[in-house]
């Protein structure tokens, strides 16, 4: 984002200086600059493969970016919602120490019990961790970043795995949270029409940044319009690919093997619209294919 901060009062948490990152010899990342603020929710909105993951990871250290700079505030302390967490099936774990056990005062299984009231989902403490639906799981995650007291709360899809209503409500929650602890949120999403009512500032990538702004000006920039635009909000589902099968480039479902071996990202390598207008019947060829 190249926009300087309008105020001065406004606490700066961390930021990415025209990062550039390439891998394997191709570009994830070019020239992503963007800011984070206390108080503020950033979303990060793009096509499965346009690096989202990929920013997360550097601005939480995990990635060395090739040239530019990652400022974090000191000692910043960030709650982390990954995108996805395996957990060993039969590992006896109840909900309850499962957050605990992330936190510093493991033992402190009051706070973990707070934490999960907060999210909702403080009837599930005794519960077995392996038996959450998505939603839950995710509300879950949720409690367990919250423990940290973070400044800084950063979500990797937050709502993957739960339905519509579930959806607004937990951006609902998120931005809720936000306001009583003024902490700072970096948020990834495919919800584009959910996610544009809770959030400050939408940044829309795809490897290089498109446009960002306040989500009214971004929803009706050419760029976010060629991405995501001029397909109905009524019956568009925005989902994330886990795959077991391939798509050709104009989206339709290969019958029969893939031919490409990461089946996951290659067909995202173009650039253009890379979400589906999902029928009920498309909907059915997914589920069953
Ligand atoms: N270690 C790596 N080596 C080579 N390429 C990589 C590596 N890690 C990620 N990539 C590629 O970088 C690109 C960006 O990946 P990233 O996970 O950041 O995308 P994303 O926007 O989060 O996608 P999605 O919405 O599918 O989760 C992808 O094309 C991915 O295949």
């Amino acid at each position: 984002m190249s926009d300087p901060i309008q105020n001065k009062n406004v606490e700066l948490l961390a930021s990415l200086d025209h990062i550039n990152l390439s891998l394997q010899g191709k570009t994830i990342l070019h020239d992503v600059s963007l800011q984070l603020q206390a108080g503020k929710i950033l979303t990060v909105i793009g096509p499965n493969g346009a690096g989202k993951s990929t920013l997360i990871r550097i601005l939480l250290g995990l990635e060395t970016a090739q040239s530019g700079g990652v400022y974090r505030k000191p000692k910043l302390r960030i709650g982390y919602v990954p995108q996805k967490m395996a957990i060993d099936s039969l590992l006896p774990l109840t909900v309850e120490r499962f957050v605990s056990l992330s936190s510093r005062s493991f033992s402190n299984t009051a706070k973990a019990k707070d934490a999960l009231e907060e999210t909702g989902v403080k009837h599930l403490a005794k519960q077995a961790i392996q038996q959450l639906s998505g939603g839950e799981f995710q509300r879950v995650l949720l409690a367990r970043a919250l423990l940290r007291k973070p400044e800084l709360l950063i979500l990797d899809e937050p709502a993957q795995g739960v339905d519509v209503t579930g959806q607004a409500e937990l951006y609902e929650q998120i931005a809720a949270l936000k306001n009583t602890y003024g902490f700072g949120v970096l948020m990834v999403s495919h919800d584009l029409h959910l996610v544009m009512q809770k959030t400050d500032q939408v940044l829309c990538l795809n490897q290089h940044i498109c446009c960002s702004g306040q989500p009214d000006d971004v929803s009706k920039h050419p760029e976010y319009q060629r991405l995501f635009g001029n397909l109905p909000a009524e019956g568009l589902a925005v989902y994330t690919h886990h795959h077991n099968h391939c798509h050709e480039l104009n989206g339709d479902v290969v019958v029969g093997e893939c031919k490409h071996a990461d089946h996951n990202h290659s067909h995202h390598e173009h650039t253009d619209i890379a979400i589906e207008k999902v029928t009920t019947k498309e909907q059915e060829k997914h589920t069953h294919g």
